[in-house]
């Protein structure tokens, strides 16, 4: 940071600001860096200076004034009298080793790539700390959403017990098509990509990539505990049926893709306030406690906060032990909306250094053990078309009991060649739930498994 102006004048001092990366994202940020240059000085108590934007190609970009442009990523990082990098390129390689330079030499550091922290957090987190720098990143979680900064700030007081969120627009996109349309997968997936929702490869969303990034960084703040992409189970939402669909609606569910973190064990859910209502048979208290964080299609109950969230939108809901449930919605995409949360961090890393002192480092202390998926302890919805003749249904149920799984309703319905049995069980280990359908699925009474899905909640 340069004081070019008259001693103690903090409006005189100058904070110059390193972007990498102008597309959907940069040049977003960039815009509102030059549109509200007196604000953000005002905000600040120094002014915020564009000083070099990188690029892959740099003659193609009107928003960036004539001069800052470059292709050189390393020398922007390197340059001395940079005191804030942006990074909004996106990547793993060589993103990382840009931003460990400007870390390493006390520049801090404000992000929106999930992809990055949730595969190599800790690292620029130990760079940061080394040098006194920040790092901040609330765009790379739900966007515009503010929910970063609540998690390692507002609530960093309290016991968070249950992480929910939708975090992924692209596919809650394809999965609000398809529960109002009846359309196929494939169908709903063209349509995404029709609109813009859905990228030209859009493997990174559907395949749960980008969800299970952004449940890393969201059980990492909230558990206090490392957690990377590798530690998140992940399906995606491929192998979602129009069927699926509509046993979900015939049972008053939709279904969502969730990211799922979860503290289990330790002080019982449950024991302040009413925080522990909402997390109802999920999850189980045992004597050690433990952190998950998974992503995969749930069959949510229609009464659900998160149910109602629809389209590209984003949600994420968080249970604390004292706060009790809250809800985070907004957009958690898009080049403004996504600008706005990395304003928000370079307002505030700016703060930290006008003032001398930095934000929340990392938070890791608790150090809780993860739990593996095949332990976590999940409930399924299981539709079954099945023989109609007598013993069928004691055949499917001693196959749940030999399996240790409880059922919580059971339905028959049809006749003939018709008919099915539609069962959902009680919280049981996950491994023991896929054992258990598998072997059902096996029976000779059982012509074919129509639907398996997790559900979450209460379920009629
Ligand atoms: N687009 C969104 O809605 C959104 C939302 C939240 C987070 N993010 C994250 O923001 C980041 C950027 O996303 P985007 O959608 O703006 O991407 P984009 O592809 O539109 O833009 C990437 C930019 O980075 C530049 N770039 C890439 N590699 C470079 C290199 N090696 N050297 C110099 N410049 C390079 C490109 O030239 C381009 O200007 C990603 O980490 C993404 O995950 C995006
Ligand atoms: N592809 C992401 C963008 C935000 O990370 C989505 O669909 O939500
Ligand atoms: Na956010």
């Amino acid at each position: 940071m340069t004081s070019p102006g008259k001693p103690g004048d903090p409006a005189a001092a100058v904070l110059r600001v390193g972007v990498l990366g102008a597309g959907v994202v940069g040049s977003q940020v960039i815009r509102l860096l030059l549109e509200q240059a007196d604000d953000l000085a005002a905000r600040v108590g120094a002014r915020v200076e564009l000083a070099a934007v990188a690029v892959r190609r740099p003659h193609r970009h009107a928003e960036v004034p004539a001069g800052l442009l470059t292709d050189d990523a390393a020398a922007v990082v390197a340059d001395p009298s940079i005191d804030v990098i942006v990074e909004v390129m996106g990547g793993i390689d060589p993103t990382r080793e840009l931003l460990l330079t400007a870390l390493r030499r006390g520049a801090s550091v404000v992000t929106a790539n999930k992809a990055l922290l949730a595969e190599d957090g800790p690292t620029l987190y130990a760079a940061a700390d080394a040098a006194g720098a920040d790092l901040y990143f609330e765009a790379a979680v739900a966007g515009a959403i503010p929910l970063i900064r609540p998690l390692r700030e507002s609530l960093a007081g309290d016991r968070i017990s249950q992480v929910l969120g939708i975090v992924n627009g692209t596919t809650n996109f394809i999965l609000s098509a398809m529960t109002a349309t009846g359309d196929s997968y494939e169908l709903a997936l063209k349509e995404a990509g029709r609109l813009g929702y859905a990228e030209a490869d859009p493997t990174a969303d559907v395949d749960g990539f980008d969800a299970a990034a952004k449940a890393a960084i969201l059980a990492s703040v909230a558990f206090h505990t490392r957690v990377g992409a590798a530690d998140v189970h992940r399906e995606g939402i491929g192998a979602v049926s129009a069927a699926d669909v509509a046993a979900a609606t015939e049972i008053g569910c939709v279904i969502k893709l969730l990211a799922i973190c979860e503290r289990n064990g330790g002080a019982a859910p449950g024991g302040a306030a009413d925080g522990g209502a909402a997390a109802g048979d999920d999850v189980v208290a045992d004597e050690t406690e433990s952190v998950s964080a998974r992503v995969h299609p749930v069959m949510l109950p229609n009464t659900h906060p998160l149910a109602r969230v629809d389209g590209a939108f984003n949600a994420v809901y968080v249970q604390a032990e004292s706060a009790g449930q809250l809800m985070f919605y907004g957009p958690g995409a898009g080049g403004a909306p996504t600008a706005s949360a990395v304003l928000g961090d370079l307002v505030a890393v700016a703060r930290n250094r006008v003032a001398g002192g930095r934000g929340p480092r990392e938070s890791a202390y608790a150090d809780l053990p993860l739990r593996p998926f095949g332990e976590v302890p999940t409930r399924y919805y299981v539709s079954l078309d099945v023989l109609d003749r007598a013993g069928v249904l004691s055949a499917v149920a001693s196959t749940f009991a030999d399996g240790g799984v409880s059922i919580a309703t059971v339905r028959q319905q049809g006749r003939g060649d018709d008919a099915s049995l539609v069962l959902v069980t009680h919280a049981a280990p996950e491994a023991a739930l896929a054992a258990t359908v598998d072997k059902v699925a096996a029976l000779d009474v059982v012509r074919s498994v129509a639907s398996v899905m997790r559900v979450m909640g209460e379920v009629q």
